[in-house]
């Protein structure tokens, strides 16, 4: 069976303060569950205070994002060596909001994944489409593409290691979760292209998480589904309370 996998994004929010507040927090409410991986991804320059903080307890620590390079003239960048040094065994590769601002496309996530894989770390590869893509039945077009893309190169020993998160764009930060019918058909998906890209026990190991406004008032409908194995998430993660709850009811869920 799958190991479920509660991971918050905290995006550009908290200060390293903050952070360390909410990582203890997090620390003392989800001590005792055993049953999901408990990821948490503060901003870059929080990672090392945060991860002190969280130390050898169950939550794991995450960047949002990593370069490919081991290291150069890449002002403003981090690489895998430099996030696992401070404390990372997670990393958040190719979110919505970084491909939509910053310009990443798929072939540099899929870059960005190989590199990490080769350091140890998990990646956390996001995909999803917008709006416009759903509304004119492109969705599976674009999960497609964006799927193979980033599994492009990597072995089958490691894809396993792979989590890919399915972040519908329109239901990020929108308070519009799809619906867990929705996710649970773009989940079968994925796993059906991993399935032809690899085999069918790659698809069946491979962890597929599903993020956009997930709450503690729907990761039970959505875990309930065969094909979602946790979830990525952002607002209701930069809270003790919310982001504590829905790992509970994960955990609850596997028990
Ligand atoms: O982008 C997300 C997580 O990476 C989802 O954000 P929200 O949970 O705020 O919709």
């Amino acid at each position: 069976m799958r190991k479920p996998i509660v991971a918050g994004n905290w995006k550009m929010n908290k200060s390293l303060a903050e952070g360390r507040a909410l990582a203890a927090g997090i620390v003392e409410a989800v001590a005792s569950y055993k049953g999901c991986d408990i990821v948490v991804a503060p901003t870059a320059v929080s990672l090392a205070g945060v991860g002190e903080v969280l130390g050898d307890s169950n939550v794991r620590l995450a960047a949002q994002n990593m370069h490919w390079a081991e290291g150069g003239a890449y002002t403003g960048e981090l690489s895998a060596a430099m996030i696992k040094d401070v404390g990372c065994s997670w990393v958040i590769l190719g979110h919505s909001e970084r491909r939509q601002y910053f310009g990443e496309t798929d072939e540099g996530v899929n870059h960005k994944a190989l590199v990490a894989l080769k350091a140890g770390l998990t990646p956390i590869v996001c995909v999803g489409e917008t709006l416009e893509e759903r509304e004119s039945e492109r969705t599976l077009q674009k999960i497609e593409l964006q799927v193979r893309a980033a599994l492009a190169s990597i072995s089958a020993a490691d894809a396993s290691r792979v989590v890919i998160a399915y972040e519908p764009i329109w239901a990020i930060g929108t308070g519009k979760t799809a619906s867990s019918d929705q996710a649970q058909a773009i989940h079968l998906e994925i796993r059906k292209i991993v399935a032809e890209v690899f085999d069918a026990s790659v698809a069946d190991a491979m962890r597929v998480l599903y993020g956009g406004s997930v709450k503690p008032a729907n990761i039970a409908e959505l875990i309930a589904q065969p094909d979602v194995d946790g979830a990525l998430i952002g607002g209701a993660s930069l809270k003790v309370e919310s982001f504590s709850e829905i790992a509970k009811i994960v955990d609850e869920y596997t028990a």
